[in-house]
């Protein structure tokens, strides 16, 4: 890896050749500028110098940390790095968010619910319609042992209470707890993302 001083640096600061410095390595932005989500003046300002403070504030995600690579020229020869890379919220719950709640994992919790409702269901349905004593006899018996087992299984706990109650009953808890925890999702988006993402301007950009 070449090892640069500041003077060379410091020679390529223009749109055409704009390096900046980021905990004692030099990276070309130009390729980047366009792509800069941030906008090409937030990189362009610290042009042929230490961006590494700024770069910090703005607490880049490890996905932005991942494009550096791509854009290395090379270390500085001496480089006393002081600013801690940044940990905050934003950056880590950006990435929690990415793991945790996408849309893979959301589809997969709403079929275990769905899947958990429509069996709670059935052995509501299942067990009224032995009660009414609808059941008729030698082609149910198969599923009514069914039915009798799964309260066998569960007499221990509410599981049997779910099998045997009103499936409407059953829906109206389901869609209270889903609400509630939608709501709770809801809210902690607000508060770490929309929030958040206050941190991720550098002070002297962010309305105070
Ligand atoms: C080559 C260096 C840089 C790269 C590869 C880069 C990459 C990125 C990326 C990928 C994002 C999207 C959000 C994220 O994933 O974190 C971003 C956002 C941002 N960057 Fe940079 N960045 C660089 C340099 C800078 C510099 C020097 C500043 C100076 C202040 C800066 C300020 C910002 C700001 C304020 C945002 C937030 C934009 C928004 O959310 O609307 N970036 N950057």
């Amino acid at each position: 890896m070449a090892t640069l001083s500041w003077e060379q640096v410091k020679a390529h600061s223009t749109e055409a050749e704009a390096w900046i410095v980021l905990h004692g390595s030099v990276y070309n932005a130009t390729p980047f500028l366009e792509d800069h989500p941030g906008g090409r003046d937030l990189i362009l300002d610290v042009a042929g110098q230490d961006a590494t403070e700024v770069f910090e504030e703005a607490a880049h995600s490890s996905d932005a940390r991942d494009i550096l690579p791509g854009l290395l020229v090379g270390r500085l020869k001496e480089y006393n790095d002081v600013v801690p890379t940044s940990h905050s919220l934003i950056g880590r719950t950006a990435e929690a968010e990415k793991s945790s709640n996408s849309s893979s994992s959301l589809t997969a919790r709403w079929t275990a619910v769905l899947s958990l409702v429509a069996f709670a269901w059935f052995m509501g349905a299942r067990s009224q319609n032995r009660q009414d004593g609808h059941g008729d006899g030698g082609a149910q018996s198969g599923s009514d042992n069914w039915t009798v087992q799964f309260q066998h299984l569960g007499g221990v706990g509410g599981a049997a209470a779910v099998a045997s109650a009103n499936p409407l009953w059953v829906l109206l808890v389901v869609v209270l707890l889903s609400s509630v925890w939608g709501f709770g999702v809801f809210i902690s988006y607000v508060i770490y993302v929309d929030y958040g993402r206050l941190d991720k301007y550098p002070a002297r950009t962010r309305l105070e």
